[in-house]
C-alpha cells in the first residue's frame, strides 16, 4: 500500500508554481508539451470527454454538470466529475465533497468519491474555504501572469489526478464568452468528445451564447447541444409553469444549427438541496428526470460522432 497524504492547502500562485521555471522559450514549450503528455496518460483510460460550458456566469452550469453526471451514473456509466474553477469551485460543495481532499500518492493524486460512486476532482480541494487566489508579485505585472500561471496550474493539476477507467468525465469550465479561458482549457483536454452549452432565456435574448457557440466551434470543440437552464417557474402550490425570461432557445439552435437538448425549469428545491451539499438523488423526481433525457440525448450524440470519427 503507498503512503497517502493529504494535499496541503495552497492559495497562493506564485507557491503553487515554484517548480516551474520559465528561463527560457524553448524550456516553456518544453514544459508545456511534457505537462499534455501527461495528462493524455492520466485520461488514457476515459471513453468520453465532455465538457459544459456557458456564456455568462451564474445561468447554471456547474448544476447542470453536476446532475448530468449523476444522471450518467444511474444509467450505469463510470463517471468523473472535473472542476477547474480556480476562483469559484462550486462542484465539491453540490456534490457533498467540500472540505475534502486530494490523497497523494507517489503514483499522482486519488480523487474523493462522491454520490453514485462519482470520482470528483477540483481545484477546491487544495484552495482554502475563503480567500481568492491571489497574486504576491507587482500588480502591474498581474493580468499577464495570472493568465500564464492560471492555465499552468491547471495543465499541472490535469496532469496528476488519476482517474483510471471511467466511460465519461465531465468537465466543469470557468464561464466566458468569447475570446476567454474556457474554449483554451477546453483544449487541454485530449480528445475531447464533445461540449454540452448551457444558458438561459435571457442570456439567449443577448448574443454572449452565441458568441461562444461560435468561439468553440472555431477551436475545433465539437459542440453537442445547448441545455436551458431555469425556462419556466413552477408554481408550488398549483403547479402551473410560467416562463421566466424572454428568449427564444429554440430558434437559436435553429439559426447556430445545433440541438437542444432539453430544458430544466426554476426548480427552488433543486437550488436548495444542492447549495447546501446534500444533492438530491431520488430518480423519480420530474426534474430529475429532466436531467436523464438530457443525458440519454448526449449519450446518444457522444456515441454517433465516436463511430462516425471510427468509421471515417
Ligand atoms: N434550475 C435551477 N433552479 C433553481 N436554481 C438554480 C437552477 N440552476 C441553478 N440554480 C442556482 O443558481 C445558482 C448558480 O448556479 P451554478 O453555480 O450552477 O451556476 P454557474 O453557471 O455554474 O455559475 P458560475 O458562473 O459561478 O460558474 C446556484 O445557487 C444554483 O443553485
Amino acid at each position: 500500500m503507498s503512503d497517502t497524504t493529504a494535499m496541503a492547502p495552497d492559495k497562493n500562485l506564485k507557491d503553487i508554481l515554484t517548480k516551474l521555471q520559465y528561463q527560457d522559450d524553448a524550456k516553456v514549450v518544453e514544459q508545456i508539451t511534457a505537462q499534455m503528455r501527461q495528462v493524455q496518460d492520466r485520461m488514457a483510460g476515459i471513453k468520453y470527454k465532455l465538457v459544459v460550458m456557458s456564456g455568462k456566469g451564474g445561468v447554471g452550469k456547474s448544476m447542470t454538470t453536476v446532475n448530468l453526471a449523476l444522471a450518467l451514473a444511474r444509467m450505469g456509466y463510470k463517471v468523473g466529475l472535473l472542476d477547474v474553477d480556480l476562483n469559484g469551485p462550486c462542484v465539491p460543495r453540490m456534490m457533498g465533497l467540500h472540505g475534502q481532499r486530494l490523497t497523494i500518492t507517489p503514483e499522482g493524486a486519488l480523487p474523493p468519491i462522491g454520490p453514485l460512486n462519482i470520482k470528483v476532482a477540483s481545484m477546491d480541494f487544495f484552495l482554502d474555504a475563503t480567500s481568492p487566489v491571489r497574486w504576491k508579485g507587482p500588480m502591474d505585472l498581474s493580468p499577464v501572469w495570472l493568465g500564464l500561471m492560471e492555465m499552468n496550474v491547471i495543465r499541472e493539476f490535469l496532469g496528476d489526478v488519476i482517474w483510471g477507467e471511467l466511460d465519461y468525465l465531465l468537465t466543469d469550465l470557468p464561464p466566458g464568452a468569447a475570446a476567454d479561458k474556457p474554449p483554451v482549457i477546453a483544449g487541454f483536454i485530449p480528445d475531447l468528445a464533445g461540449a454540452v452549452v448551457v444558458t438561459t432565456p435571457s442570456e439567449v435574448a443577448s448574443d454572449v451564447v452565441q458568441k461562444s457557440i461560435t468561439y468553440a466551434r472555431d477551436m475545433g470543440i465539437n459542440v453537442l447541444g445547448v441545455v436551458e437552464n431555469m425556462s419556466q417557474y413552477r408554481c408550488p402550490s398549483c403547479g402551473a409553469e410560467h416562463d421566466l425570461f424572454e428568449g427564444n432557445t429554440e430558434a437559436m439552435c435553429g439559426a447556430l444549427d445545433v440541438p437542444l437538448l432539453g430544458r430544466i425549469p426554476f426548480d427552488r428545491t433543486l437550488a436548495k438541496t444542492f447549495d447546501k451539499g446534500v444533492p438530491l438523488l431520488d430518480e423519480t423526481y420530474p426534474t430529475l428526470q429532466r436531467y436523464r433525457q438530457i443525458a440519454e440525448r448526449v449519450v446518444t450524440l457522444a456515441e454517433y460522432r465516436k463511430v462516425l470519427a471510427e468509421k471515417l
